[in-house]
């Protein structure tokens, strides 16, 4: 088998806990020696990746955290990672090479008898406060385990993540972990499994996971619950997932890990904290203003999926919980058009864009159109086919509600025709993707006018249905800068500021000024001429960023009320 031998040839060091800690303080994004981490990524990422044999191990210690903070105002203080996770350190920690974390000091970890551990704000905090900053204890990137026979296999990357917790196995590291969700005993509901998989594969993954702790020489018992702890706590990181380059330019760096701190956050559908990545580095900053005392939570799933109906989100989580967020209680047991019936999702994955991205802009562009409109090309796959979802009270779809109030939210079929069809759902998420290939086609055609409107089109989905300063807004307020500026050189006839609009909207998403920096290759990459991205990159250097409520933000936006889309689309 192939994974039995890789196992062998990257066997790790065991990971020394007593090594781990980091630096509590005021203000995280201030602490943070920003210029040093980003020469770091420019070396990093300056050849091409993907003609790199990247390791985990290489783009961790590539990438330097570093804590300005003790020569600041002196308010930093080292914590051991015990300290940090509010446990007793078993053997006295050395504070030896590098930090891992930097946390801020206005959070702290609390259990609640509903959800076990949490985040809590213990003061009042803004929107765009960067809480923690935090790389995994252990972790593997994607590429690491691509080439295995079982890589396309449902659960696949948990799989290779045990394999790398078995690696570097360690009785200290045992100890931390024992602190994570599930408690030692508990019983969580069955790992995934996926009924498509091809069982010799779903063989060979487990095998190669279980000769992996083989090695660790550990219970049968204590290999259950840590395969459980990954798959239960595990987060995935993605370098600047946003930006439309990042398939090209950063996917050599996605990876999936396990965080100590992190993985305190609970789910919400209603997050108060958004994450990004840089590498392994991962940063966790406010969306909204927080009062002190109030659970800090992340979602775990997209924020496009988030204004989806509630059996979808949850059928989405696919957790060992019932999601106890204050939005999942409000809506309580309710059916709606996207789980009534029969429901065949159209999905936009990489294979369909792929497709897209094969044909002449023009007709790109006249089959994105057509398959907002629930249309399929011929040539694209038939689209896949659910079971109905039950509801909590175990009702299928036997009741209508729209899930939002926004305009047009509802699909152009009734709760009735829905209910007993198979019906066509575009979720909102899938409609975003078509819409960037639609713009990017465009601007490829020089269509600016067209373009601009698309990409304020999922401007509008972003600042109605996601949560707020989502990520994506940065990206599609530059492009529309970009657009309106080929457009109009010397400023938009509708007098909107999207280049400070892009700025402001990263400041907030990502708790840091560093906006020319981290949308380089983005501008470097657009359609517009050189010209127009000259003066963006001027334009953009000249902002001082603004920390205004986000409606007001929204306001900016002029959104006329047909130009939002709706949170998802049901077509007969
Ligand atoms: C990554 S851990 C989060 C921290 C966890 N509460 C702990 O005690 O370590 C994920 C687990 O927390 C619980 N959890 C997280 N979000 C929840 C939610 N919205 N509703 C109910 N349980 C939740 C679930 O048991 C889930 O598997």
């Amino acid at each position: 088998m192939r994974g039995k031998q890789k196992a062998k040839r990257l066997k790790r060091t065991p990971v020394d806990c007593g090594d781990l800690w980091g630096w509590q303080c005021a203000d995280v994004a201030v602490s943070m020696d920003w210029e040093k981490l980003q020469r770091a990524f420019d070396t990093l990422t300056s050849p091409p990746l993907w003609a790199n044999k990247l390791s985990f191990q290489k783009v961790a210690s590539a990438l330097p955290l570093e804590c300005l903070d003790s020569g600041l105002d002196g308010s930093a203080s080292k914590l051991s990672i015990w300290a940090a996770t509010s446990r007793s350190d078993p053997s006295g920690s050395s504070f030896k090479s590098s930090p891992s974390f930097l946390v801020s000091s206005a959070i702290a970890m609390q259990e609640s008898a509903a959800t076990g551990r949490g985040w809590y704000a213990r003061a009042p905090l803004d929107a765009g406060v960067m809480l923690l900053v935090e790389r995994p204890v252990v972790a593997v990137l994607d590429g690491e385990w691509r080439d295995e026979c079982w890589a396309e296999c449902g659960s696949s990357d948990s799989a290779a993540l045990g394999i790398e917790l078995a690696r570097c196995h360690s009785a200290s590291l045992a100890l931390l972990l024992s602190g994570f969700h599930p408690q030692e005993g508990a019983a969580t509901n069955g790992a995934d499994s996926d009924e498509e998989d091809e069982p010799m594969l779903k063989a060979a993954m487990k095998e190669a996971v279980d000769n992996a702790w083989k090695q660790a020489d550990i219970s049968k018992a204590a290999q259950s619950r840590l395969e459980d702890v990954v798959r239960l706590n595990s987060l995935g990181f993605y370098t600047n997932s946003e930006q439309l380059c990042h398939h090209d330019n950063f996917a050599a760096l996605t990876g999936n890990g396990l965080f100590s701190l992190a993985s305190g956050f609970n789910h919400s559908c209603e997050p108060s904290v958004q994450r990004y990545s840089l590498g392994d580095l991962t940063m966790f900053v406010t969306n909204r203003p927080v009062e002190a005392g109030a659970e800090l939570c992340i979602s775990y799933i997209e924020s496009e999926l988030l204004c989806a109906p509630k059996s979808l989100r949850s059928q989405s989580l696919n957790r060992d919980f019932v999601c106890a967020c204050s939005r999942c209680k409000a809506e309580g047991s309710l059916s709606d058009d996207a789980s009534a019936g029969r429901r065949n999702f159209m999905r936009v994955d990489s294979q369909v864009q792929a497709k897209l991205a094969l044909l002449p802009p023009q007709e790109r562009v006249k089959a994105v159109a057509a398959a907002l409109q629930g249309h399929l090309d011929e040539g694209e796959e038939e689209p896949e086919e659910e079971e109905p979802v039950e509801d909590e009270a175990g009702a299928v779809g036997s009741d209508h509600h729209s899930v939002t109030e926004q305009p047009g939210a509802r699909g152009p079929e009734t709760a009735a025709t829905a209910a007993t069809t198979a019906t066509v759902v575009l979720l909102g998420k899938d409609a975003q993707e078509l819409r960037v290939v639609q713009a990017l086609a465009l601007m490829q055609m020089e269509d600016w006018q067209g373009a601009l409107q698309v990409w304020r089109q999922n401007a509008a989905f972003t600042c109605h249905h996601c949560p707020p300063f989502d990520e994506a807004l940065v990206v599609y307020a530059m492009q529309a800068a970009l657009c309106n500026a080929q457009i109009a050189p010397r400023g938009g006839a509708a007098g909107i500021d999207y280049v400070h609009l892009a700025v402001e909207a990263h400041r907030r998403a990502f708790g840091a000024d560093n906006f020319v920096w981290r949308y380089a290759k983005e501008v470097a990459e657009s359609r517009a001429s050189p010209e127009t991205k000259d003066a963006f990159r001027r334009a953009a250097k000249e902002q001082v960023p603004r920390s205004r409520p986000f409606t007001e933000v929204v306001r900016d936006w002029c959104f006329k009320e047909d130009e939002v889309p709706p949170a998802f689309q049901c077509f007969s």
